[in-house]
């Protein structure tokens, strides 16, 4: 073997590199500004999609033959472009309103320097190129009566949380007052525990934190019930303390950059109970601001309706009527009148279109009190995604002809086209399957060279190999079976599904026995019910009042109107997320393995708006598997599931099938 060159020598070749990536980027991003430039004159979208997935499409292509795999080129230029259009937006909202173009904006914000408010205000600042003075709050109301009084240009506000909800006591604030919302930005809060330089975790006795981040990382402290915890006002707060205790035994909970402007460190990283966990603010300012229709818009209003029956769908119907979407409805008491409510709505259009003016004066005759909180630029940039049609091989134009009703059924059953004539399209973080979006799931059966050495890092290495294979293979989803046989599940399971999260695939967590549920429930991302629990009534309507989507196998005795009569059971108690899978039923064709009925298939996809996939694994030998995918998918089954043994290489087989099934 050659020699390496030194360290020292590769080191500073790396060091080059990274500096040529960003001025690249920061090039990248100046020519995005033009771009901006020339939508203001042409009066043209911001967003571009299009564009977006012509890009991704050829920088995949030219990735590969670089050796980049397609999933790290995407998470890349999904940034990238992220932050190409929250500045190209940046410009023009302010080209919009010369009076906002200043040097410097003094924002008024909860706590202190280094709390998650003081990022997001730190954040908005930057993108717009100003330099930010703060003005530390200590209450909402405090951060409002610095805007009110013009001591502070800007106020942020903290208005909800993806895993704490929304943040009850901004929207009692925003009732009373004269502020106007301009914006909103939200900023990812990845929880750390914070110590002094070189402290150690078996050292830490208290924790100080703000009741927020407490609630968000209550699994973690759960689980570290030695650690005494210290309610502080806000999360600067919290590192002020621990950066004037006199010894190592304090911590805190907080951001890493914030932490950092305490001389603090990070001694654990991630402890959200949620791997997304995103805080989003609004910021008011005393005049309110035009919103140039390039950009995406949205209008916060607040009304209180009439005191009769049927009032609320009333006024959401007059939204409908104008084809304005609502993408948020909180309702909140008003104080001094008990039991009436004041609802806040965030509709996602622009004050000035002449839907949402027109919308508005309806509205107004409707109901009670009615005010516009504010009409700002929409600041979540969805990513967008390739296909995995995209990802594999050229653009799918050949779809099959659709399957004319055979049988058409006339009952109301929830599962029955009679109840809901449009197809079900089940969504689960970026996997959407039902409606025409074809899904490929993973069935992965934890080897027992896992479950021996559960927790040794080699057993997870080769996990994530495998994950990765999957990934690339284009399969979107896996569903781990055999969790109930793990020796230390809760340990074992959350890593497991860290992997598959950092390779973007769902966590579908298999229902063998009623027991599986607690366990499964806390950790998954989706539930696959067994064919064997197809007939547990008590386990299908616990299954029904989940939040979280579900996959009901059929059991391989039952009849087609067994497996129907089953998703009413589910349907029934709420949770409308449900995914039909068959992996076929006992015949006399061969006492041991099942055999696919098709006929099945052609009933459920006439009869069912329901997503149904099939696993063809147990009925037929291997070499049949393309043929058996190409007839599945003739008959618009809406995806695969495929059998994959973590020890076995079956995997160029998986490809092929994957690829037929996309083609
Ligand atoms: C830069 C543009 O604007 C947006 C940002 C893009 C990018 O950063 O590549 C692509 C398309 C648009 O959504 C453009 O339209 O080209």
């Amino acid at each position: 073997m050659q020699k390496p060159q030194p360290l020292n020598h590769t080191r500073e070749q790396i060091t080059q590199l990274d500096n040529d990536l960003l001025s690249l980027l920061a090039e990248r991003r100046r020519l995005s500004l033009e771009v901006a430039r020339s939508k203001e004159v042409d009066v043209r979208p911001i967003r571009d999609t299009q564009r977006e997935k012509e890009l991704l499409a050829r920088l995949v292509t030219a990735g590969r033959e670089k050796g980049l795999d397609a999933h790290y080129v995407i998470s890349l230029y999904q940034s990238i472009i992220e932050d190409s259009v929250l500045n190209q937006q940046a410009y023009l909202h302010g080209r919009a309103n010369p009076e906002t173009q200043k040097q410097q904006y003094c924002i008024a914000y909860l706590g202190a320097r280094g709390s998650y408010s003081y990022l997001a205000a730190s954040r908005y600042c930057q993108r717009r190129q100003v330099e930010m003075l703060d003005l530390g709050c200590q209450s909402f109301d405090e951060i409002v009566q610095a805007v009110e009084s013009g001591h502070a240009d800007y106020g942020f506000l903290p208005i909800e949380n993806t895993s704490s909800g929304s943040i009850n006591e901004v929207y009692d604030v925003l009732q009373h007052t004269s502020l106007s919302i301009v914006g909103e930005t939200t900023i990812e809060v990845s929880h750390c525990l914070l110590g002094k330089p070189g402290s150690k975790l078996s050292e830490i006795k208290t924790v100080y934190a703000h009741p927020q981040p407490i609630s968000q990382c209550s699994r973690y402290l759960s689980q570290h019930k030695a650690l005494r915890l210290e309610y502080c006002s806000s999360s600067a707060e919290a590192m002020e303390k621990v950066n004037q205790s006199p010894d190592n035994s304090a911590a805190a909970i907080g951001s890493a950059e914030g932490g950092a402007l305490y001389q603090l460190e990070s001694i654990e990283s991630g402890l959200a109970n949620q791997k997304i966990n995103q805080s989003r603010f609004i910021v008011v300012a005393r005049k309110a601001v035009a919103v140039p229709e390039q950009l995406p818009a949205k209008t916060t209003l607040i009304m209180a309706t009439g005191q009769k029956a049927g009032a609320l769908v009333e006024a959401l119907l007059v939204l409908k009527a104008h084809q304005l979407n609502m993408s948020k409805l909180e309702s909140r008491p008003i104080p001094g009148t008990p039991w009436e409510e004041m609802f806040y709505l965030d509709i996602d259009a622009n004050i000035s279109s002449e839907e949402m003016q027109q919308g508005l004066k309806q509205l107004e005759r409707i109901t009670r009190f009615i005010k516009v909180l504010g009409c700002y630029p929409c600041e979540t940039v969805k990513p967008t995604q390739l296909s995995n049609s995209q990802l594999l091989i050229e653009p799918n134009t050949s779809k099959a002809e659709v399957i004319s009703a055979v049988n058409p059924d006339p009952s109301p059953y929830r599962f029955s086209k009679a109840y809901k004539a449009q197809a079900s399209e089940i969504h689960c973080g970026p996997f959407t399957i039902g409606a025409g979006h074809i899904g490929a799931i993973a069935k992965v059966t934890l080897s027992k060279s896992l479950l021996q050495q559960e927790s040794s890092q080699a057993a997870l290495s080769a996990f994530e190999r495998r994950v990765k294979q999957l990934k690339e293979t284009g399969f979107q989803a896996v569903i781990l079976d055999g969790c109930q046989q793990l020796a230390s599940a809760e340990a074992i399971i959350p890593k497991l599904r860290q992997t598959l999260h950092q390779y973007d695939l769902l966590c579908v967590i298999a229902i063998e026995q009623a027991t599986d549920m607690p366990l499964a429930t806390e950790h998954a991302d989706m539930l696959f019910l067994t064919g064997k629990q197809m007939f547990n009534q008590t386990l299908l309507a616990q299954a029904g009042t989940l939040p979280i989507p579900l996959f009901l196998e059929r059991n391989d005795m039952a009849s087609y109107e067994e497996f129907m009569a089953a998703t009413e059971t589910i349907l029934s108690q709420g949770n409308q997320q449900l995914i039909l899978c068959d992996s076929g039923i006992r015949t006399y064709n061969n006492a041991n393995l099942p055999t696919l009925d098709l006929a099945s298939l052609i009933l459920i996809k006439a009869n069912s708006h329901l997503p149904i996939v099939i696993n063809p694994c147990y009925a037929i030998n291997e070499d049949a598997l393309v043929l058996q995918t190409q007839g599945i998918k003739q008959l618009k089954a809406d995806g695969i599931v495929l059998n994959y043994a973590l020890e076995e290489d079956t995997i160029a087989l998986m490809g092929e099938v994957v690829r037929e099934l996309y083609r």
